[in-house]
């Protein structure tokens, strides 16, 4: 009995003493790190010394909190200590950096055949929230897909949006300034949690047609379920792993219920499409009408279908508010932008012409965003793919299927091209006779997307933040109210709160 209560506790005490000295030296990850190199070796071609590569950290590799929460500071940080091509951890998978636009169209010419990374390298939990969707399928899987889901993002439909999207930019401005301003001259806008629902809204009222208060309030019940799933798989752990499934986690828990909520609201949402169409109070069929159409004729499957719509209205639209909030903040912490904005808006938007001018590529206003995208683009790291042939790039051999990102914040601002201003908001810059030569920038700007194959709902979203912009700024002066320097861009940050003020001439 006293024989094996002191083997009982010597066992205990090797157990503990081995979890402490994994835990304390990391153990775990060095093991990988070195196991993982092994198996995934890169040279380069002429000093045969191995590429620079991150050290992995158990579970998560570097993992989305610093590719994409902390990527901004990690985009110099790497770069500084591992050069203009190195490689970074996703979960197990070795993930190659370029950061120089040769290197950039050398991977990406052919980036229509390229394979994306299954769930993005972001695990289960990915897996089954967007491993499916347009964005995340490759080959004629995403050909399908992409034939079945872009019609109402071609260039010719957003045309058809512009009343409809003016009309919700109207709305919301006038509600948040009701809301928020005491005297009715002034009041303080918080980009994010206040733009939110706005882009959000009149994107579902794209894809579903007008939706009734009812759907309105059952669609925004499912918000908040939706971002905690969102943000367990940005954190990564045990989710990343396919047995978490049989785990009584509450993040496994949470995605069952949303993916419950939003197959169900789809199918509200497409019934409704479907008596307005049948009633004749819709004019034109809604774009869900004919998705779900191809999910009937056996073209496209439903888990693809209800993983894009998410991917359009939750994933992407998350990124689009932080690329509106930059745009307002660049344009409150630089009045004299502002200032030629506002002429600029007041000589060329009449209601005749505020479809031709709210889809302008070539206007001071296209510029705007332009400069602001490139100066804070939407990440600082691009989704993962693969080319399907070996590539040379820079002097790494590196074989078919090999992993790559894009550091779009060492092209977009820090790439000798930009230079000497590199760093200041100047939209001047995208003008005639600027730096906006299709073929200096084709591989030096990351925005929708490098090569063939690029953002679906890039004409849409731009005419969101423009109608938004355009509401905005010329019926109120935007300032940053800070206590901060902030007309040095690095100590900018799109939460500061704006202040705006009624624009003299314009009170109601
Ligand atoms: C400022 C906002 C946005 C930016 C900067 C942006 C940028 C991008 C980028 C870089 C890609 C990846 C292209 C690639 O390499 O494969 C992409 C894909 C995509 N985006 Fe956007 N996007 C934005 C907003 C939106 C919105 C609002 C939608 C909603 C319809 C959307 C729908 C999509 C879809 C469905 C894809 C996958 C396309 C495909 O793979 O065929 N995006 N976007």
């Amino acid at each position: 009995m006293l024989l094996s209560i002191i083997l009982v506790n010597i066992v205990a005490a090797i157990v503990a003493a081995t979890l402490f000295l994994v835990r304390r030296y990391d153990l775990l990850s060095r093991v990988f790190t070195t196991l993982l190199k092994l198996w995934y070796p890169i040279y380069d071609a002429d000093t045969g010394l191995p590429m620079p590569t991150l050290p992995f950290i158990f579970p998560n590799g570097q993992g989305n909190v610093a590719k994409f929460l902390h990527g901004h500071e990690n985009s110099i940080k790497w770069g500084n200590e591992y050069g203009h091509i190195y490689r970074i951890w996703s979960g197990f998978h070795g993930e190659i950096v370029v950061t120089r636009p040769e290197d950039v169209e050398a991977v990406f010419r052919d980036s229509h055949i390229h394979l994306k990374a299954n769930a993005n390298d972001s695990g289960y939990l990915m897996h089954q929230l967007l491993g499916s969707c347009l964005g995340l399928v490759s080959g004629a899987e995403w050909k399908n897909l992409r034939r079945a889901t872009e019609p109402p993002f071609l260039r010719n439909a957003a045309t058809s949006y512009v009343g409809a999207v003016e009309e919700h930019s109207k709305e919301h401005i006038a509600s948040l300034a009701a809301l928020k301003s005491d005297t009715s001259t002034s009041w303080k806008l918080e980009p994010h949690g206040d733009l939110r629902i706005y882009p959000f809204l009149a994107l579902a009222d794209i894809l579903y047609g007008r939706l009734t208060p009812d759907l309105k309030e059952r669609l925004l019940a499912i918000v908040p379920g939706r971002d905690s799933v969102f943000r367990a798989m940005v954190q990564g752990g045990w989710t990343r792993f396919p047995i978490s499934r049989f785990f009584p986690f509450k993040d496994i828990r949470d995605l069952r219920t949303f993916k419950r909520d939003w197959g169900h609201w789809n199918d509200l949402a497409h019934a409704e499409a479907i008596r307005k169409r049948d009633t004749g109070e819709a004019k034109d069929d809604a774009p869900v009408i004919h998705m779900y159409a191809r999910v009937a004729d056996g073209s496209m499957d439903r888990e693809a279908l209800l993983q894009t719509l998410d991917e359009m209205l939750f994933a992407n639209l998350d990124v689009s508010i932080g690329g509106l909030a930059w745009a307002l903040v660049f344009l409150a912490a630089y009045p004299r932008v502002q200032d030629r904005l506002v002429q600029e808006i007041r000589a060329d938007l009449t209601p005749e012409t505020s479809g031709t001018y709210l889809l302008s590529q070539s206007n001071y206003l296209h510029h705007v965003l332009l400069e602001s995208a490139r100066l804070r683009p939407v990440v600082a790291f691009s989704v993962s793919q693969s080319a399907p042939t070996a590539r040379r790039v820079s002097n790494f051999l590196l074989p078919a299927g090999t992993k790559f990102i894009v550091d779009a914040d060492q092209l977009n601002v820090r790439d000798p091209l930009w230079g000497p201003d590199n760093t200041t908001f100047r939209p001047e810059r995208w003008a005639d006779g600027g730096v906006k030569r299709a073929k200096d920038i084709r591989y030096c700007y990351w925005r929708f997307g490098f090569g063939p194959r690029v953002c679906l709902g890039k004409y849409v979203v731009d005419l969101m933040m423009k109608a938004l912009i355009v509401e905005l700024v010329r019926g109120w002066e935007l300032r940053i109210e800070s206590e901060k320097e902030w007309a040095n861009m690095e100590v900018l940050d799109s939460s500061m709160k704006i202040a705006c003020t009624r624009r003299v001439g314009d009170e109601k």
